[in-house]
């Protein structure tokens, strides 16, 4: 490849990098929680973009524009796609070793100078900068990347940086070992020109497959806030549905009992009524809370709408669910809710527990029931647990705890 080849490849590449900061710019305004990564990732192929450019505008310009300044510009870019993946990865950044690779690099560069005298230092200082945060962030980041988005994907997303960053441990050894041979990146030599179709590779793999990956996280984010209810974090009543739904199918093909709690807060209108919406707000936060403290992993707790709240609870019979109702009714009257600094309410719930039985043909059989036991517990003075044991009639439902 002759000189005048390689810097139209360099040139190439730098151009490739500004596209790519183009890129985050677009996906800056969708991102949401990511933003602070993404202008890291923008800092990044900005940086490196505007490096390769200045590389290709030589031997014109300035020694110190075109021969330090892009060097400053590559360690700046690779400190910051490092803290850039820290952060998406939810890593806690290490700011120490950052700046200590940015001053020792950047006080070298400086101190070494443009001289083309000097060529083996400045190689070796940005391809050792380039080397130990592309071989470390692959090291480190496999683990939490795996963890968060799966195997395959770990491997995509540290092995092409992994290599990359070998590569660049071979072009500082070699500066390192003989410096009389160490070439800039514009000097047709193989480890040159390797660098650089690499770095083609690893720039696409790198941003492409981050994109997708923030893209993925939008896209879990959404779902999940989809099946919440807002202001309690509990399931919504729709995600519930689909819960219901399931369990119904397995009791109806195997069998598997279930039970469902149905409860409402008793006169829950008078802490809004006395001490207004905020307050309680707070007092529903405070039985979700509890609700979900108390519930094992498989249990599905939901808020049904207003103080309204539904338990699903697979595996357990009909009387296990009311001991469980219990514990709960008997935790929630325990103690006051603290509505606000210096104001204590005491707050009650009505429970009603339902389970399937022969002769239900369908899940609002269920459902019917356990809204019926929820009326009677209301009905018969609040503060209680009602059951609606298998095998009684619908109308007949027995009074299990009762207190207040
Ligand atoms: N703060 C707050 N209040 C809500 C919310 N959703 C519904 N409510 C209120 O909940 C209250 C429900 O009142 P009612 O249905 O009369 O029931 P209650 O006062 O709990 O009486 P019983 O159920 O008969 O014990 C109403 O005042 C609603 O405005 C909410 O998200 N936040």
């Amino acid at each position: 490849m002759s000189s005048h080849d390689l810097v139209a490849l360099i040139q190439l590449v730098g151009f490739q990098m500004l596209l790519y900061a183009g890129m985050w710019v677009a996906a800056y305004a969708i991102v949401g929680e990511e933003r602070a990564a993404v202008r890291h990732w923008l800092a990044f192929s900005l940086l490196s973009g505007l490096g390769l450019l200045l590389i290709g505008l030589r031997p014109h310009g300035h020694p110190w524009v075109t021969h330090t300044l892009p060097n400053l510009c590559f360690v700046l870019s690779f400190v910051a796609v490092r803290r850039g993946s820290e952060l998406f990865l939810r890593m806690r950044p290490l700011d120490l070793e950052h700046a200590v690779l940015t001053c020792g690099a950047v006080s070298m560069l400086l101190l070494v100078g443009p001289d083309p005298a000097d060529v083996a230092p400045r190689v070796a200082t940005v391809s050792g900068v380039a080397a130990w945060v592309l071989l470390r962030s692959s090291w480190v980041g496999f683990a939490p990347v795996h963890q968060q988005f799966g195997e395959r994907t770990a491997w995509a997303a540290t092995l092409v940086p992994a290599l990359f960053g070998l590569l660049h441990f071979l072009r500082m050894a070699r500066a390192v070992a003989s410096p009389e041979q160490s070439m800039e990146l514009d000097t047709p030599v193989l480890i040159n020109q390797a660098v650089l179709y690499f770095s083609m590779v690893a720039a696409a793999v790198f941003n492409l497959l981050f994109l997708f990956l923030i893209v993925l996280r939008l896209m879990a984010r959404l779902t999940y806030l989809a099946q919440r209810d807002p202001l309690t974090g509990l399931l919504n009543r729709r995600a519930m549905q689909g819960l219901l739904e399931r369990e119904w199918q397995r009791y109806a093909r195997l069998r598997q009992s279930f039970a469902l709690i149905s409860l409402d807060v008793d006169h829950f209108k008078r802490v809004n009524d006395h001490h207004g919406h905020e307050a309680g707000d707070r007092a529903l936060v405070h039985v979700a809370q509890l609700l979900q403290g108390q519930a094992r992993e498989l249990d599905g707790v939901a808020r049904m709408g207003g103080e309204e709240f539904l338990l699903i609870l697979p595996g357990h019979e009909v009387s296990m669910a009311a001991q469980a109702a219990e514990r709960l009714r008997q935790a929630l009257a325990g103690g006051p809710v603290m509505l606000r600094e210096g104001l204590d309410w005491p707050l009650t719930a009505s429970f009603g527990v339902a389970a399937p039985r022969p002769g239900d043909h369908e899940l609002e059989d269920v459902l019917r029931r356990a809204d019926e036991a929820l009326y009677r517990a209301k009905a018969a003075g609040r503060n209680r647990v009602v059951v609606q044991p298998p095998g009684s009639s619908d109308h007949e439902p027995v009074v299990q705890a009762c207190t207040g």
